[in-house]
């Protein structure tokens, strides 16, 4: 379990563009945050500058003990080992088993070309993957090659693997977003219930508000790369997400899932 610090961040690109201006909020260990914002709100921004893949203009990050600002790129890998991240397009070689896909995920512990290979990865590891596996319910997919899978047992290898590393605080991009309702319901369920059994910290970006109303047990949201509201979900007002989402991006509320405003 990590905690996560993030102060007066602001992360301006080489173009100009000031995609975080002034972010500032804390996770305990265990805390399953929901990211909400528009297109280009700095959602991913916030997300890579946590991971130490883009440099912040100013203000810090501390996760745990580390301040990544003042990491050097050693140190950066050795935190990043401790960060899980699942993504939107799985990022799995598709060429790959199942298995040997999860199994990559121990390759943050060790560079050691033994680990890159079921049949020469120690057998400690090998058992570990398969429990991954059958935690995400995929043993009998185990050999199946990842590209004959289905989207949703895609991104259940994903999370998988993300097991696999161990890792004390998971960043969550758009999971479920190129699934379909039924495949992203059951991969939201999965990815939460094991947030909840291992006290993870979590930090999950979506687009579907109704998805974050159910699992997030806080909803940040980000606006022009500020943060608008931070509220747990049970004090989430429906003005709230109009503010993010409305008016200068056309989007109608109600197609947002968003009850209408009668003021
Ligand atoms: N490498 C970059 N160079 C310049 N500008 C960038 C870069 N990456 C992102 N931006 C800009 O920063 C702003 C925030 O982008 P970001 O991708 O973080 O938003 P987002 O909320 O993740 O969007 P989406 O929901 O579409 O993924 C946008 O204006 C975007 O165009």
């Amino acid at each position: 379990m990590l905690s996560l610090k993030i102060s007066g961040l602001t992360k301006v690109y080489l173009n100009g563009t000031t995609a975080l201006d002034q972010v500032s909020f804390s996770a305990q260990p265990g805390e399953g945050i929901v990211l909400l914002g528009a297109n280009g709100s700095g959602k991913s921004t916030l997300l890579r500058c946590i991971l130490g893949l883009e440099t912040a203009t100013s203000g810090d990050i501390c996760i745990g003990n580390w301040q990544i600002s003042q990491l050097n790129s050693q140190q950066l890998r050795q935190m990043r080992s401790q960060l899980g991240m699942v993504f939107q397009k799985f990022h799995l070689v598709g060429s790959l088993s199942a298995f040997h896909n999860v199994l990559h995920g121990a390759l943050g512990r060790s560079t050691s070309p033994r680990y890159w290979f079921p049949a020469t990865a120690p057998e400690i590891e090998r058992k570990r993957a398969m429990e991954c596996l059958d935690r995400v319910n995929l043993t009998h997919f185990a050999q199946q090659r990842a590209d004959t899978l289905s989207g949703g047992q895609q991104q259940r290898v994903a999370i998988a693997r993300t097991l696999m590393q161990n890792p004390k605080l998971i960043l969550v991009d758009e999971p479920v977003a190129s699934l379909d309702p039924q495949a992203g319901k059951e991969v939201m369920d999965l990815l939460w219930s094991i947030v909840r059994e291992q006290r993870l910290t979590v930090i999950c970006t979506l687009h579907q508000l109704a998805l974050a109303r159910e699992y997030g047990d806080r909803i940040i949201g980000l606006r022009d790369g500020k943060i608008q509201m931070d509220t747990t979900v049970n004090y989430l007002q429906d003005r709230d997400l109009t503010m993010l989402y409305e008016p200068e991006f056309g989007v109608r509320c109600s197609e947002l899932g968003i009850r209408e405003i009668s003021t």
